[in-house]
């Protein structure tokens, strides 16, 4: 039927599960926690995936594949990291009616998996630095509640796991993957995210650091962590034994690191731009751009109509635009608006015997509904302004949403108070383990606890003798808290 039946401001949860079927980009499935990525969504990752692929191949990334199957004796190896998390992985016991000798893991993650061989294959400097990267999915049994993109048991990422002589080529990968992540999100999806470091706490255990991207959904008030970039150290080296003999005759070991992001993005891109009439798609990442509505009227020259649509679809493809016609005549213009509303197509173009006469096209922007009477002449290049326009608006409104969520506080008063409200909450913290721990504790209930989501990279100022919002204790650093996903 048309429209949607939740509002994203009364019900999120009910809008964006509703939003993502009616979009048709996600099919529910029989089994709990995974969806159907339908053609609508596949799209928009092979977009991300076509940018992030040509960038990491600049920086002479390779790509491989592993198998998806993890053996228990590696994946046992890494155990500080993998005990916190050994509910979440999956396991095959049989193969028809037989049982298996010894029950096989599905991937949750591939350290475990790549670095015997990463051990097998570096024994001296030339052999550094090794940067590959693979295309694939991974499952986590995971428990708390699914949804589609943001949460699921399976899900696609790209992985990438690189090994290099000295920490600091290690440091500054970290980075450069980072702002790649940045770019995806602000550049191409639209989506506002601050760059920073986890606490000792919220980082991959198994790492040296974490750095990460951090979105905020103003709706729920709640952050969600965007894509993460880790610097492993030396630890994983120690524990697979990833040596090489330095260019001194030394053996030393290698300096690691992995990276993420995953299918979650476009969640994020959905929870942050769509609205009550459905999906609002930024046009960097949409199949398609423009839609094309003939809008006969009685037998006013409807062939000369449909020429014009079939004209203009060929004129915006032949200037690198995505552009689809509608010519379905089992339902109406008015239908199709709604419809390719609902899909969040950018922008829409109607031309009926008006428009024909006067040469020129009818445009419907998604973002704001402004309408523009575009003459056929330079079609085109307006309507490649009018994406650009709209690609810059559905950021810049997104980021000013944000910023009004952020709350400076400097007192626990004033931390419990944004809480309530919903804020990305920036605060004066002592970093210390135990104050975060404690903050998790007095924060408690059923809308989650309180965590830290980053320290941003972009610091304030932070006056000498400023105090910890939480523990009173002189503050190191301004750190962003709140709920998350
Ligand atoms: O996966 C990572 C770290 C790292 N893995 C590779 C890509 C970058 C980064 O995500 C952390 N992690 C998260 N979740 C799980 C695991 C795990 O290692 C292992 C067990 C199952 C759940
Ligand atoms: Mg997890």
């Amino acid at each position: 039927g048309l429209g949607l039946s939740s509002k994203k401001d009364e019900n999120f949860g009910e809008w964006y599960s509703e939003v993502v079927v009616s979009g048709e980009m996600i099919e529910y499935y029989d089994i709990s926690g995974c969806y159907i990525l339908r053609p609508w969504a596949m799209s928009i990752w092979e977009i991300l995936q076509t940018f992030f692929d040509a960038e990491i191949k600049k920086m002479k990334i390779k790509n491989s594949y592993f198998p998806l199957f993890v053996s228990p004796g590696v994946l046992q190896k890494e155990k500080d990291h993998i005990e916190g998390f050994a509910p979440e992985v999956a396991w095959v016991t049989k193969s028809g009616e037989s049982d298996l000798e010894v029950p096989i893991a599905i991937r949750p993650t591939s350290e475990t998996v790549m670095y015997p061989y990463f051990s097998k294959w570096i024994r001296g400097h030339r052999d550094l630095p090794l940067r590959l990267n693979q295309w694939c999915n991974v499952v986590r049994w995971e428990f708390s509640n699914p949804t589609p993109f943001i949460r699921s048991r399976e899900f696609l990422w790209q992985e990438g796991h690189t090994a290099f002589a000295t920490k600091e080529e290690a440091d500054a990968e970290v980075l450069d993957i980072l702002e790649l992540y940045r770019r995806i999100y602000e550049e191409f999806l639209a989506v506002p995210v601050s760059k920073g470091k986890k606490s000792e706490l919220e980082k991959f255990a198994g790492g040296l650091y974490t750095t990460t991207v951090e979105a905020f959904i103003p709706n729920t008030g709640r952050g969600i962590q965007g894509a993460t970039s880790h610097c492993l150290g030396q630890n994983f080296a120690k524990m697979f034994e990833i040596n090489f003999e330095n260019e001194k005759g030394e053996k030393a070991m290698v300096w690691q690191n992995s990276w993420a992001y995953t299918t979650r993005t476009i969640g994020v891109m959905i929870m942050v731009h769509g609205d009550d009439k459905g999906l609002v798609l930024p046009p960097k990442v949409a199949a398609t751009q423009v839609i094309v509505i003939p809008v006969p009227y009685k037998d006013a020259n409807t062939q000369g109509i449909f020429d014009a649509c079939a004209t203009t679809v060929k004129n915006l493809n032949e200037s690198g635009i995505r552009a689809e016609a509608d010519y379905r005549d089992n339902y109406s213009p008015g239908w199709k608006y709604s419809h390719w509303e609902m899909k969040g197509v950018p922008l829409r173009i109607e031309i009926g015997p008006k428009d024909l006469a006067n040469n020129q096209v009818r445009a419907v922007r998604r973002d704001n509904g402004a309408k523009t009477d575009i003459p056929v002449a330079n079609l085109a290049e307006q309507v490649k302004d009018v994406l650009a326009s709209i690609q810059q608006n559905l950021f810049d409104v997104a980021k000013q949403k944000r910023d009004a969520c952020v709350q400076v506080v400097k007192t626990w008063d004033e931390f419990a108070e944004a809480l309530s409200q919903k804020k990305l909450i920036l605060a004066p913290w002592c970093d210390e383990e135990d104050v975060e721990k404690d903050v998790k504790a007095r924060t408690k209930g059923e809308m989650g606890a309180a965590k830290t989501l980053c320290s941003p990279f972009d610091q304030p100022e932070l006056p000498e003798g400023t105090l910890c919002f939480a523990s009173g204790k002189p503050a190191k650093k301004w750190t962003y808290w709140g709920r998350s996903y």
